[in-house]
């Protein structure tokens, strides 16, 4: 690069800075000076009110100065709230002010091109005239990682504007001084992106904001599409284009949504921590983040023993494949994810209008109060047009009328009366004050029969709140045994599925027995829901499913049922899919009629950005067709396959390789298991016999990622990355069957710089199937 360009560049970096700093230093003592006020109003404001108001007369007085107060109040809020989202901005830009350049002309412009430089945030010259840096989602900004040099256009709310653009720089800027520079004649240049992706990984996921791919930036843009779907190959930035994404809705509706209204389903909770300092370092909030599970779990409360998604998985894996129940609950699993059975319960949810609806009766102190024959009667006498939900509304207003009468009919018992010995004091002084009052009204009954009454209400209150709270809980919808009922003999009315009679087997066992298989939970809720009447959120307009492969067409159903204002977007691999459930994204028909053809769009992401040459040569060689994954071109080691002759020597060398990335500074390796059990005995091994204390165990209840060294099982390392990984046992014996295949790609596209699998007896199919120029032998014995 010239070097008086360098120099150019380097001095209006310093005259921005300065710039920067002298607004900062302007505006932080007027930031505190509101500060103060505000809390001074609020204290004032309080002190005021309470002092007017005990004084009568002043009422009309307290009332105008409370209003003025309230107004000044918000007005030095707002100014507050404004200056400081100013200022953090300014702190933000001042160790790199911008990433980027372009000089566009319009077409109809006079005279040269403009430059226009991009970073995180815009900032505007003290006149509020001139744009110094544009934000990266201000819509000039998209040209940027939409074009090369030559012509180029970008939408504004206003129409497109057409023009060419004579040169696009790019910087990497750090405390104020410009490290690299780049004049590019692509779309984003590979220096820049060479330097970013060769840099160690730090403890959580960074921002991509200088470095956004053309694709990427199609989908972090995409504000047309109701359904948003994602294909994307391990490691080619679907996670980081999701939170781009989030953070240009954010901007773009920036008067309109929050990130309160956006809900981000991921794949564990330890994941929500790994992504959690993107938005903040982009300046934004952080949306709601969720798991499918706990979803679940708080709607299906603890009624039900309801197995995890890993367990499932686990309780699979552990299986040989000849083993029939094995292949019987896979063949359940499929079937409960299907829309087939979505279907089934669609139709069974009609027939409950004329038959088959099941309730629980009511019983007190032992006997019955309300027969559950009753309520199904009373059910069936509505009118037919009378939709579920609404009949079981009716219903519950009928039983808490019941309950009312009954509560008085119970007034009278012979254990009324012999429960008022046993009353507490606070109850005691609840009856008396309510007798007070009776009292002070004039009743005509005596007193110690009033008292009796009053004691004998309370009494009985008490005793039936719990019957209340059911009531008002619809607990006495059966819908346990309303789903069970779905598995009969006869059934489905939907085209069958083979085994079905073991399928229903399975199912019944696992009422009997308490259970609630992982497969079994979203069609159980669902049919609650459909009786009781969707608990819609209307408030969410942004729903983003990250590993969106792992969720079923039954699931993505139901989110649509639940969030139906929501614009949804489906990130996902399908060679990443490692459930039983799982779903093919791109190819998937049912996925794009969920909103129509013509309010979905696809997009397919090819390039993977996380691995060296090396490691992605040698994963890609292990799927079908090799998928048509690209590297990107940032060299490193081939991947090292050690074989050991026991699992002793196995976990000797292992160790030792640990302690020398570890010695040697690496910030994050990964042992990776296949199962948790197996991760639990590794890490108890390497941690006694190898004295590596600091080597960390992750579990499914793990919440915090953390950088140095774990021991994690495969299925709990997706979407998360480390500088190296080492495969704790790559046999055969342990990733040899076809249905392992996408587990161990997944635990080997974890790797960013360094991937080493070690093994005892024969090495897996998919390290021996891979081309043999893409991972080497490692000889220890002639080390
Ligand atoms: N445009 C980019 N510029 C710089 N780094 C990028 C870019 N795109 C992706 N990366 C980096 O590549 C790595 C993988 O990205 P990410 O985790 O988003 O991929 P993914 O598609 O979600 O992967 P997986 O499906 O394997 O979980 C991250 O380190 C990310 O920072």
């Amino acid at each position: 690069m010239d070097p008086i360009q360098w120099q150019k560049e380097q001095e209006r970096v310093n005259s921005l800075r300065e710039e920067l700093q002298a607004r900062i230093t302007r505006d932080e003592p007027l930031i505190s000076e509101l500060k103060t006020q505000v809390v001074g109003i609020r204290t004032d404001f309080w002190e005021d009110v309470t002092v007017n108001l005990t004084a009568g007369d002043d009422r009309l007085e307290t009332a105008i100065s409370m209003k003025q107060q309230a107004e000044i109040l918000s007005e030095r809020e707002r100014s507050h709230r404004h200056l400081n989202t100013g200022l953090l901005k300014m702190r933000r830009l001042l160790p790199a002010p911008y990433f980027g350049r372009i000089d566009f002309k319009e077409e109809e412009q006079d005279g040269p091109s403009e430059p226009i430089y991009i970073g995180v945030a815009s900032f505007l010259s003290d006149d509020g005239e001139t744009f110094l840096v544009y934000d990266w989602r201000t819509p000039v900004a998209s040209l940027y990682y939409d074009y090369g040099p030559g012509p180029a256009r970008y939408g504004t709310p206003g129409g497109e504007i057409a023009g060419e653009m004579t040169l696009k720089r790019q910087f990497s800027i750090r405390d104020g001084v410009i490290r690299s520079m780049f004049n590019t004649g692509m779309t984003i240049g590979d220096e820049l992106l060479q330097e970013v992706l060769s840099r160690s990984s730090s403890s959580g996921m960074q921002s991509i904001v200088g470095t956004i791919q053309q694709e990427q930036n199609a989908i972090i843009r995409n504000d047309r599409a109701r359904m948003l779907i994602v294909q994307g190959a391990a490691g080619s930035g679907k996670t980081s284009a999701a939170l781009q994404r989030v953070a240009y809705l954010l901007y773009k509706h920036r008067n309109r949504i929050t990130a309160q209204q956006m809900v981000l389903f991921s794949p564990n909770p330890m994941f929500s921590s790994y992504i959690s300092s993107v938005l903040p370092e982009l300046g934004e909030e952080n949306i709601r983040q969720t798991t499918f599970q706990d979803y679940l779990e708080r709607r299906l409360g603890k009624r039900y023993k309801l197995e995890d998604m890993n367990e499932q998985l686990e309780a699979v894996l552990a299986a040989s494949s000849s083993d029939e129940a094995v292949r019987q609950r896979m063949l359940s699993i499929r079937f409960k994810n299907s829309i087939g059975f979505l279907e089934l319960i669609h139709a069974y949810g009609d027939r409950l209008l004329n038959s088959g609806i099941r309730f629980k009766g009511f019983r007190f102190r032992g006997r019955l109060l309300l027969a559950r024959k009753q309520l199904e009667d009373r059910f069936y006498s509505m009118e037919g047009h009378i939709r579920l939900p609404n009949r079981i509304e009716l219903l519950r207003e009928w039983l808490l009328e019941e309950l009312t009468r009954l509560e008085q009919e119970e007034l009278g018992a012979e254990w009324v009366r012999e429960e008022i010995e046993f009353l507490d004091n606070d109850q005691y002084m609840r009856v008396h004050k309510a007798m007070q009052r009776k009292l002070r009204k004039g009743i005509e009954e005596d007193e110690s029969t009033l008292e009796e009454n009053l004691l004998r209400a309370e009494i009985v209150r008490k005793a039936f709140k719990p019957l209340r709270r059911l009531a008002d809980g619809l607990a006495w919808i059966d819908v346990a045994n309303m789903y069970r009922d779905l598995f009969q003999e006869n059934e489905p009315s939907c085209e069958e599925p083979s085994d079905w009679q073991a399928i229903c087997r399975m199912t019944h066992v696992a009422f009997e027995e308490k259970r609630l298989p992982y497969e079994d939970a979203a069609p159980l809720l669902y049919l609650t829901e459909l009786v009781q009447g969707f608990r819609m959120n209307t408030s969410i307009r942004y729903v983003l499913i990250d590993e969106a492969q792992d969720f079923s067409p039954f699931q993505f159903h139901f989110l649509q049922k639940l969030f139906p204002m929501a614009k949804v977007t489906a990130l996902g691999d399908f060679n990443q899919a490692i459930f039983a459930h799982s779903t093919e994204l791109a190819a998937s028909n049912w996925l794009a009629e969920l909103y129509g053809p013509e309010q979905t769009d696809t997009i397919v992401l090819k390039r993977s950005y996380r691995s060296t040459r090396q490691i992605v040569e040698f994963t890609r060689s292990m799927l079908p067709d090799e998928s048509g994954i690209e590297p990107f071109d940032r060299p490193g080691e081939l991947p090292l396959l050690y074989l050991a002759s026991d699992e002793r020597e196995r976990d000797t060398l292992l160790a030792k390789d640990l302690h020398e990335l570890m010695a040697s500074g690496t910030p994050s390796i990964a042992v990776i298991c296949q199962t948790s059990r197996e991760a639990q005995e590794a890490w108890e091994k390497l941690r006694r016999h190898s004295g590596l204390e600091e080597l960390k165990l992750v579990t499914k209840d793990t919440t915090s990622f953390q950088s140095g060294a774990v021991v994690i099982p495969a299925y709990l390392a997706k979407g998360v990355e480390f500088d190296a990984v080492l495969i704790y046992e790559a046999s055969s014996a342990v990733y040899g069957e076809e249905r392992h295949r996408k587990l161990f790609y997944t635990a080997c596209t974890r790797a960013m710089h360094k991937l080493r699998l070690y093994c005892t007896g024969e090495p897996s199919p998919f390290v021996t199937g891979a081309a043999a120029d893409s991972w080497q032998e490692f000889n220890h014995a002639r080390t």
